[in-house]
């Protein structure tokens, strides 16, 4: 991925991509948002998808909806930097916004399920920073579906039955939160993006950075 200014501290860093996912309901959207919130140079990937949009939802802030032939042209064109199939519905992560985030100096946040990131770890293992989210439990998961109260009860049990598959992928992630309560899950997860910006490998201008305090020093 390109390398840019970090800006943070100064010196040149490579964008990486920050994955969040979790089975439906444990608290992922809410997470990217606060993080999108209070994490400057963090850019959201808005996914386009062919399910129907929820109340509250806003076309190209939530998602692009868009219909299954325009989704299908989307693959086709190979506009898709990733893509899966997620309770019968098409998910996939347009690559253009996603390539020009990184190379204008932003890291990129993804809502994406476990086989999105794999798709992303073949692609650039080095580059993707991956966070399982887990709920506390069955019954608080069950809960936080209904509270949210945009999916029918059909759809909820649908996803209640897919959580424990979903949940089955954990070990393949760099990090797991257990989301008990916002304030803290937030304060994990910015943590993890805050200790990844600072690794060494990312950081592109440490020679220079270093050779620089060198020359001071025995200058
Ligand atoms: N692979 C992939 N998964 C996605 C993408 N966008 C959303 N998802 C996943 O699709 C699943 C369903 O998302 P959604 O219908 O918004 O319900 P949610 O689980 O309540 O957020 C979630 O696991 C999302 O992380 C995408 O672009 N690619
Ligand atoms: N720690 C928490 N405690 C209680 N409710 C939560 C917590 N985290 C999220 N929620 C609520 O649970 C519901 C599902 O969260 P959401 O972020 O939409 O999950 P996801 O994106 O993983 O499907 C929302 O109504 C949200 O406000």
């Amino acid at each position: 991925m390109a390398a840019h200014d970090g800006s943070f501290d100064g010196v040149e860093r490579r964008g990486l991509m920050f994955v969040l996912s979790s089975p439906s309901g444990a608290g992922k959207t809410t997470l990217s948002r606060l993080l999108i919130e209070r994490m400057p140079g963090l850019q959201m990937s808005v996914s386009a998808t062919t399910r129907p949009m929820r109340p509250g939802e806003v076309d190209g802030r939530d998602y692009h909806f868009v219909d299954r032939a325009r989704f299908e042209e989307m693959v086709k064109r190979n506009e898709l930097l990733e893509w899966a199939t997620v309770f019968d519905n098409r998910y996939g992560t347009p690559r253009a916004p996603v390539e020009a985030a990184l190379s204008a100096g932003q890291d990129v946040l993804f809502d994406i399920d476990w086989q999105g990131t794999q798709q992303l770890r073949e692609k650039a293992r080095q580059d993707v920073v991956s966070v399982f989210i887990l709920p506390p439990s069955a019954a608080d998961l069950e809960k936080r579906l209904h509270t949210r109260a945009q999916d029918s009860d059909e759809v909820i049990r649908g996803r209640m039955s897919r959580a424990s598959h979903e949940m089955s992928h954990w070990a393949e992630y760099d990090y797991i939160v257990i989301n008990r309560n916002v304030d803290d899950a937030f304060a994990e997860v910015q943590s993890i993006l805050k200790a990844e910006r600072l690794k060494r490998e990312r950081r592109t201008g440490l020679t220079t950075f270093v050779r620089e305090l060198q020359g001071q020093l025995e200058g």
